[in-house]
């Protein structure tokens, strides 16, 4: 059986353009789309598993890396926008017509990804952005309903054929920027760097 993993990969995974300058993100609605522009690349892109997250229609897992929040800007119809979850540590704005989600803000200084903008390349008609490299809260498709415990050797060895290492949370980069984030934080990493 293959799975729906997301139509950005289904078919193989497209290798990103050096030097892509950005494009603009459209949502899904036939018009007055709301628009995204972001300026340069996307960086951690990758697949994500969480319930949270924007999936296409169908789609097991979504699309998203991240931006600096100073590169992306809201162009077009801002007014459609919501906040899908106001308690979320990502506020992930979203059209209220066709339910795409626009992009992800982190508001809370106090936190290690503050800073960064979450976006789904997939809105984006154009070629060249970075591709996805891992997977991650894979384990949590169960959590969202959209796969049986039974069925993820499969969905794992689907997305390892594709070249995306498989995780149930991120992968090791982020998390030990996370726990260095922490360290510094506590104390307990004094080192600069
Ligand atoms: N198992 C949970 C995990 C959710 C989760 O921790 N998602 C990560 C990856 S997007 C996160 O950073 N969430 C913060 C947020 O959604 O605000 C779920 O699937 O809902
Ligand atoms: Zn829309
Ligand atoms: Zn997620």
């Amino acid at each position: 059986m293959t799975f729906n993993l997301n139509p950005l990969i289904n078919h193989g995974v497209r290798k990103g353009q050096a030097g892509f300058q950005g494009s603009t993100l459209k949502c899904l609605c036939p018009h007055d789309k709301v628009e995204v522009q972001v300026k340069g690349n996307v960086a951690h892109n990758h697949a994500c598993g969480c319930t949270k997250c924007w999936k296409p229609e169908g789609a097991l897992f979504s699309i998203v890396g991240v931006v600096p929040r100073d590169n992306d800007a809201v162009t077009a119809h801002a007014d459609k926008l919501h906040v899908v979850d106001e308690k979320a540590t990502i506020r992930r704005h979203a059209c209220r017509e066709c339910g795409a989600y626009m992009f992800g803000r982190i508001e809370t200084h106090d936190h290690p990804f503050y800073g960064l903008d979450f976006i789904h390349v997939g809105l984006s008609d154009d070629q060249g952005w970075e591709e996805p490299r891992f997977a991650a809260f894979v384990s949590s498709v169960i959590e969202g309903g959209l796969a049986a415990p039974d069925d993820m050797g499969a969905i794992r060895k689907q997305l390892q054929a594709l070249g995306l290492p498989t995780y149930d949370c991120l992968n090791p980069p982020l998390m030990d920027a996370i726990a260095t984030w922490q360290a510094r934080k506590k104390g307990t990493l004094k080192t600069e760097g």
